[in-house]
């Protein structure tokens, strides 16, 4: 296993990839790419249409060969121990892949052979975690887009990997399924501490579900970044518009709402807010503050991927 130093703990390198590039023909689809994804994570990969996001996926699962640069896959690196750590991945990669012809269970009960799965149970109690019992039977050719997603998610999931990779696996899925989607990989990456790697242009659905983002721009990966670095960078919250920092910050403390900055001396930030902004307000008033704006900031990924794309595109651009 990889390790590496944090302050308090040790953290596990799930994937890593070190000065990864790749090109096709003439076109460079992948330039110096460096990307950890530590175990636990769900690492969320943003980028626009042809960024190079399932490159990406393709090189770690050994679907295009790696021209240059290093893969580190649970550990292992390159050769023959590398492939047999792909045992432990699971993916869908482009589109879920099975045989039409066959059934739902007919599909689970293949794979899980060719995966050398003993646990006559495990096909069953997979197709209820992906709630596809009412359609055991049926002809994988016959499934909605969004049946057909659950049944590719049951494939990848079939002998408990240890890292999911999902390319836009929620495309073609109702809000419903979304939502349960969702819930499932939290449930999984929970229950059962899977890494997942997974990309998507739904943004919002994204960020609900990731604990990491990596962001990639025209084959670069301009930018890691955890869900709460994000979050405080991208100024979540509510700015609280003040004639007197210093008593605000008083009141704030005794009111122990949450982490807070001060910005200038006419503003503060309150991040992750527990309290309610009426009580702050009244709080601020009867300690002799005068409040001229209680504003709430809705940072979103949207608009911090827009300001990272425009930054990176200025950057070219010099
Ligand atoms: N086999 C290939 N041959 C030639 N070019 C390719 C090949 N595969 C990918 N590319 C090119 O590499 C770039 C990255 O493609 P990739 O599929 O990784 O993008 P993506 O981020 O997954 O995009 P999308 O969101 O549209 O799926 C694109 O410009 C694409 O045209």
């Amino acid at each position: 296993m990889v390790y590496v130093e944090g302050e308090e703990k040790m953290t596990e390198i799930a994937l890593q990839l070190q000065h990864v590039s790749k090109r096709f023909g003439k076109h460079q689809a992948l330039d110096d790419v460096d990307l950890t994804i530590n175990r636990g994570d769900i690492y969320g990969l943003i980028g626009e249409n042809g960024a190079g996001k399932t490159t990406i996926m393709r090189l770690i699962t050994g679907l295009s060969p790696l021209q240059k640069g290093t893969i580190t896959l649970l550990g292992q690196t390159s050769g023959p121990k590398y492939r047999e750590t792909l045992n432990r991945v699971g993916t869908i990669i482009e589109a879920p892949a099975f045989f039409p012809h066959l059934t739902v269970m007919q599909n689970l009960r293949l794979v899980a052979k060719q995966k050398g799965i003993v646990n006559p149970d495990e096909v069953d109690d997979t197709i209820e975690l992906v709630g596809l019992s009412e359609k055991e039977k049926s002809k994988a050719q016959k499934l909605s887009l969004g049946q057909r997603q659950r049944l590719g998610l049951g494939i990848a999931l079939l002998g408990k990997p240890d890292l999911l990779i999902l390319d836009e696996p929620i495309n073609g899925l109702d809000p419903e399924g979304i939502i349960e989607f969702r819930r499932l990989l939290k449930q999984l990456n929970q229950a059962s501490q899977m890494t997942i790697l997974i990309s998507s242009h739904i943004l919002t659905e994204l960020y609900q579900v990731s604990t990491r983002f990596g962001f990639i721009h025209r084959g670069r990966l301009i930018k890691e970044i955890d869900k709460t670095s994000m979050d405080e960078a991208n100024q979540s919250g509510l700015m609280v518009h003040v004639d007197n920092v210093d008593t605000t910050s008083q009141v704030l403390d005794r009111l122990r709402v949450g982490k807070f900055t001060v910005i200038d001396d006419k503003h503060v930030m309150i991040y992750n807010l527990v309290a309610d902004a009426g009580l702050i307000n009244r709080e601020l008033l009867t300690a002799g503050v005068r409040v001229s704006e209680i504003e709430r900031r809705e940072g979103s990924l949207e608009s911090y991927y827009t300001q990272l794309i425009t930054d990176a595109n200025k950057q070219e651009a010099n």
